[in-house]
């Protein structure tokens, strides 16, 4: 599977038992090479312009070496600005270093001023970064995409913490290397996907260097494909002898006075993946009609019988105690569930509602943004930010819940043997209002359509994300995409992936 993520504590261990069966240098061969094929295909009909090579101190500057060496044999003028460190370089990056000076590598001690070049390639700091970059560093990490070329990282752009995707460092002038291209060894790592990663790495390749798969520990994560959710994928061909009630019902519970688009924007999105019957249980009597969709029916939700329903709580809930009564009798049920936006407020401040939650046997799912996690784990977002992972799988253990933490990267983690995974879909249209109403909708519908948690979970994002990705291919978006315009790019995803998981 090549949607395996690594722990730079992995990636080491791996590292360690590979280069114990291969001998000392090899890896770091494999990955100049590597990272010189690479430099080639995106120099593309451009190798005579010059190649600029960034090498640190340690064995990621080793890396750029090789790489330079391996560029010059292949004709292609290489510069390169090597900035060793205080103390000397381990003894494979010292024979890359004489092996770059044979070579012809030019080696310089400032970047060039205007220079036309063809290529970029950063190799100041790997998974070995301890600290923010400053100085000189920070200087050059800055300057690296002003050279109007790709720029490629190797291994992992430098500033980028590999486990969390955050640029490492507390101030407000934390930088990372923004590369166009990362090619990263052994195995991919969770930091280039979430958090910053997506826009300091750019496209990720992944080279294993060669190494054997027995030399492998287990992931600690992965990247969520379509393949995760093929199983109730499968499960969702449409037989003929079927009606409205063989699909589900879901009711959005929220809609206080002032709040009704949020709840109608989750329920048109599980209107249209998929649910037999969509209901809004509004706090608001006033909310009774969609005029988009009429095939939605509104109900006073303090009268409304829950059972046997899949529940979304949250869109518009607000937090007036009759809100946190409805809250405690759908916690309180045994209905699959979806908590969203006010209702995780609610619960983060409750510990009755917690306590409840807990007790849960149906499948739970919790969707909050960053800030709502924050919320839930008492403290700021900033620190949620600073490792998504932890804070999602942390979320997950403590309510016993599939957590999605959204975001660019969202965080999908469940508390069981499944683990936690990375969306790759989406971009920045997805930031706009009412778009995480459109996500929780989607949840339930599949929820009531008799996904498990974890499959809804990685379905919704993925095909959420998806549907983003296709508008803006389309000119809609990422500026302007509405919420709105989700729900039937999600249909058409959603018949797709169905038509061909059952065609397998
Ligand atoms: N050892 C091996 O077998 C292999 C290593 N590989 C490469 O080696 C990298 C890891 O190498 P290292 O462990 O040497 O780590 P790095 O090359 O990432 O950097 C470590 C060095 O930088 C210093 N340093 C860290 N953060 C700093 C900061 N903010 N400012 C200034 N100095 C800082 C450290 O003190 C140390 O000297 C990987 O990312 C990968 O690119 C690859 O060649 C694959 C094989
Ligand atoms: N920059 C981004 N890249 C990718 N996805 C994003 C980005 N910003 C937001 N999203 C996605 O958009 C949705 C926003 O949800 P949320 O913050 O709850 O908004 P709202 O409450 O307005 O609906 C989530 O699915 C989130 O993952
Ligand atoms: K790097």
């Amino acid at each position: 599977m090549d949607n395996l993520l690594y722990s730079v504590e992995s990636i080491r261990a791996i590292e360690h038992a590979a280069a114990a069966a291969l001998g000392e240098g090899v890896l770091m061969q494999r990955a100049g090479q590597a990272a010189a094929r690479f430099a080639l295909d995106l120099l593309g009909e451009h190798r005579k312009l010059p190649v600029l090579l960034v090498a640190g101190p340690g064995n990621n500057g080793g890396d750029a070496l090789e790489t330079a060496a391996n560029l010059r044999e292949a004709g292609v003028e290489a510069l390169v600005l090597y900035l060793p460190g205080e103390a000397a370089p381990s003894a494979e990056t010292a024979r890359a270093l004489a092996r770059a000076q044979a070579s012809g590598v030019r080696f310089i001690d400032a970047l060039p001023d205007h220079a036309q070049l063809g290529l970029v390639v950063d190799g100041l700091f790997g998974i070995g970064l301890a600290r923010q970059l400053q100085g000189r560093h920070a200087e050059l990490a800055l300057r690296l995409d002003t050279f109007g070329c790709p720029v490629l990282a190797l291994d992992v752009p430098s500033g980028l913490d590999a486990d969390t995707g955050a640029v490492v460092g507390v101030n407000d002038d934390r930088v990372a290397v923004s590369a166009t291209h990362t090619i990263t060894f052994i195995g991919d790592k969770p930091g280039l996907h979430t958090c910053d990663g997506r826009d300091h790495a750019g496209i990720v390749r992944v080279d294993d260097l060669g190494i054997e798969r027995h030399h492998f520990v287990a992931p600690d994560a992965r990247l969520n494909a379509v393949d995760m959710f093929a199983s109730d994928l499968a499960l969702a061909r449409r037989p003929q002898n079927t009606h409205k009630g063989s699909f589900g019902d879901v009711v959005i519970v929220g809609g206080a006075h002032g709040m009704a688009g949020a709840p109608v924007l989750a329920a048109r999105a599980a209107l249209l993946a998929g649910a037999g019957r969509v209901f809004v249980a509004a706090l608001d009597p006033g909310l009774a009609y969609d005029s988009v969709h009429p095939e939605l029916m509104f109900r006073d939700a303090v009268s409304f019988d829950f059972s046997g329903r899949t529940v979304v709580a949250g869109p518009g809930m607000g937090d007036a105690p009759a809100a946190r009564r409805l809250l405690f009798k759908v916690i309180d049920s045994d209905s699959p569930l979806v908590l969203d936006a006010d209702a995780l407020n609610q619960l983060a401040g409750d510990a009755d509602l917690q306590g409840k939650l807990a007790q849960r046997k149906a499948p739970t799912v919790l969707t909050p943004h960053p800030l709502e996690a924050a919320r839930l784990l008492g403290v700021t977002s900033a620190v949620v930010q600073a490792d998504r992972v932890e804070a999602a799988r942390e979320l997950a253990g403590r309510f016993d819940a599939t957590i999605v933490l959204k975001g660019s990267g969202t965080v999908i983690a469940e508390n069981e043997a499944n683990g936690v995974a990375i969306n790759t879909t989406g971009n920045p249209g997805l930031a706009t209002a009412g778009t995480g109403d459109v996500l929780s909708g989607v949840c339930g519908a599949l929820l009531t359509q008799g996904w498990s948690a974890g499959t809804a979970a990685l379905g919704a994002v993925w095909m959420h994300g998806a549907a983003a990705d296709a508008l803006v291919e389309q000119g809609i978006g990422p500026i302007g995409l509405t919420a709105g315009e989700l729900p039937g790019a999600i249909r058409s995803i959603l018949n797709r992936l169905v038509r061909e998981a059952t065609v397998r």
